[in-house]
């Protein structure tokens, strides 16, 4: 009876568990060369180590991505569904975690659409406005 407690993981103190057959960024990372190389594509991590010698669009492009978040590469491309079909035999699991490099990327490209002139956004109906009066005012 008094087992039944001492059986009980300790969670609570060692924080929140990696679910078992995830990769976080940190594992993807280890994994950048040809000896081992692993990439990440639609939050799902995979181990093309043998692929590269097969890639019709040649190992070097497969290195340069190697251990990050190839998606954007990937999908720039526009590969077909046949190549999509590879997929599933280099799989290895879920991705896990914070994909930090890349959301610093996103960060500095985008923001952009909201004020595209520089000036905040409320400017134009009132740019609108004040062109109305001034069209009652001096020409009405
Ligand atoms: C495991 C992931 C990948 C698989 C299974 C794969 C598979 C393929 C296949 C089958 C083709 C032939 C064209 C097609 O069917 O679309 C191809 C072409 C190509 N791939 Fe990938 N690819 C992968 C990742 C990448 C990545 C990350 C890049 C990075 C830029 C890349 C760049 C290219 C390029 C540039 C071509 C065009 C080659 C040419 O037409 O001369 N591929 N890939």
């Amino acid at each position: 009876m008094s087992d039944a407690a001492a059986q009980q993981p300790a969670e609570a103190a060692a924080g929140p568990v990696q679910p078992e057959g995830t990769y976080s960024l940190a594992q993807l990372k280890e994994h950048n060369t040809r000896e081992s190389l692993w990439m990440l594509l639609h939050d799902k991590v995979y181990d093309i180590t043998a692929f590269m010698d097969e890639h019709p669009g040649g190992d070097e492009v497969l290195v340069e991505e190697a251990g990050r978040d190839a998606t954007e590469a990937f999908e720039d491309v526009g590969h077909s569904d046949e190549a999509r079909a590879m997929l599933p035999k280099m799989l290895l699991g879920d991705f896990y975690g914070e994909k930090t490099s890349k959301s610093k990327k996103s960060v500095s490209a985008g923001g952009s659409s909201t004020s595209s002139g520089g000036f905040p956004i409320w400017v134009v109906p009132v740019a609108l406005v004040a062109a109305f009066l001034a069209w009652r005012v001096f020409l009405a």
